[in-house]
């Protein structure tokens, strides 16, 4: 296998075509607003829209339906060139490498909107040889355009292969963004046997031990406690690991539960806790959701704002409300402060709420 210098790897892979970013800037997508650009009552929405969520992505892939991918292609042109979006990224979902769609979802997004979108999600990426292709494809594009600056790429963690290779894929291209989780794709790779979109499963569970009866045998009752399991833990906490190691972003996928907003919360919790960033929004009510979760509580920010004073120069242990703290845990409380000070950069009701905390002497 040959390996590019680590020079080559930042030169544009098409003369003209824009310098590749040596860092991904840290831009707040608590949650990645889905909309079928062909479904005018829901495209009517998005310009409202704009200012109330960090991410819209106008999806070209599946949950559209085939007779409408060109609508959608040409309804996404048409909302990014009439719509200001601010602070608001635009994302799209291109249609799957192997598919009939994605040659034409490519010429005809970067020479049109290439210069208001953010970043193209891949599904289906399998190794980093599709990262290539699009790395490729999207500088010649972007030269034949004259865009300024390179449209960054986010892979879907959909097939079993993708998650045998996640490490290569985050690796690929300077232009990676990120890796959301998709759990209906992958479950179906993998031959899983829940039909959920997202979420846990009744089935996969851990069972209290038999109590034992006055003879001391034991008493294999089915009324036990039950604790239902995390069935997407070993997959998130793989991406997490490899979008670390790589300095990109990973997301939590779906949840397909629309009306269960308690179990959304729970999905959207776990990925923030274990280092996610953000969240996909299906439905207007999820982007309430996603932007609460994935933004650090009040309570964080003031423990950690306590331990950042206390700790001084960052060296040493202190004692804080009987717990030790040292510069690991300083390092813990700068996640979560840095983060807040990203999301109240353009979130002015997060701004004030973070304002108004006390912040206590150093
Ligand atoms: C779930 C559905 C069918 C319910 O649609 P509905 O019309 O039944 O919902 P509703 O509650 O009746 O809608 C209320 C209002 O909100 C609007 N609305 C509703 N949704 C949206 C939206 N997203 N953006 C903007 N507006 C929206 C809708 O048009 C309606 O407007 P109205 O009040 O004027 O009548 C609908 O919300 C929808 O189609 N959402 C997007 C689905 C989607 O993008 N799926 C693909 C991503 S998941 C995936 O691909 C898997 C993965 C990763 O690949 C893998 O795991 O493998
Ligand atoms: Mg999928």
């Amino acid at each position: 296998m040959s390996h590019k210098s680590a020079k080559d790897f930042f030169r544009p892979l098409a003369v003209g075509a824009p310098l590749p970013l040596r860092e991904i800037p840290a831009r707040p997508s608590r949650a990645i607003h889905f909309f079928d650009p062909s479904n005018e009552k829901m495209a009517a929405k998005i310009p409202a829209m704009v200012g109330t969520v960090d991410v819209l992505l106008g999806n070209l892939e599946d949950a559209i339906k085939a007779d409408n991918k060109v609508a959608a292609r040409e309804g996404l042109v048409r909302i990014a060139q009439s719509t200001d979006f601010g602070p608001t990224q635009l994302w799209t979902r291109i249609n799957a490498l192997d598919s009939p769609w994605v040659l034409d979802d490519l010429t005809t997004l970067v020479p049109a909107i290439g210069d208001k979108l953010d970043v193209i999600m891949v599904p289906k990426v399998q190794g980093a040889e599709d990262i290539h292709y699009v790395d490729r494809i999207l500088a010649q594009l972007e030269a034949k355009a004259g865009l300024e600056r390179p449209i960054l790429i986010h892979a879907i963690l959909e097939t079993a292969r993708g998650v045998a290779n996640v490490e290569e894929i985050c690796g690929a291209s300077p232009r990676m963004q990120g890796l959301s989780l998709g759990p209906a794709d992958l479950a179906a790779d993998r031959k899983m046997k829940t039909t959920r979109v997202g979420g846990g499963h009744p089935g996969y569970l851990v069972r209290e031990d038999a109590p034992r009866d006055a003879d001391g045998g034991f008493r294999y009752d089915a009324d036990r406690f039950r604790f239902q399991q995390d069935l997407w833990h070993y997959t998130m906490a793989k991406m997490v690991d490899a979008c670390a190691t790589h300095g990109i972003y990973p997301y939590w996928g779906p949840f397909g539960d629309i009306k269960d907003t308690v179990a959304c919360e729970d999905q959207f919790r776990n990925a923030f806790l274990l280092g996610c960033v953000g969240a996909w929004s299906l439905h207007p009510v999820q982007i309430e959701i996603a932007n609460r979760v994935f933004s650090p509580s009040v309570e964080d920010i003031a423990h950690a704002r306590r331990v950042v004073a206390a700790m001084g120069d960052g060296t040493g242990a202190v004692m804080i409300d009987g717990k030790m703290e040292d510069d690991a845990s300083l390092k813990q409380c700068l996640v979560l402060v840095e983060l807040a000070e990203e999301l109240a950069a353009i979130d002015p009701v997060l701004k004030a709420t973070y304002d108004a905390i006390e912040t206590p002497e150093a």
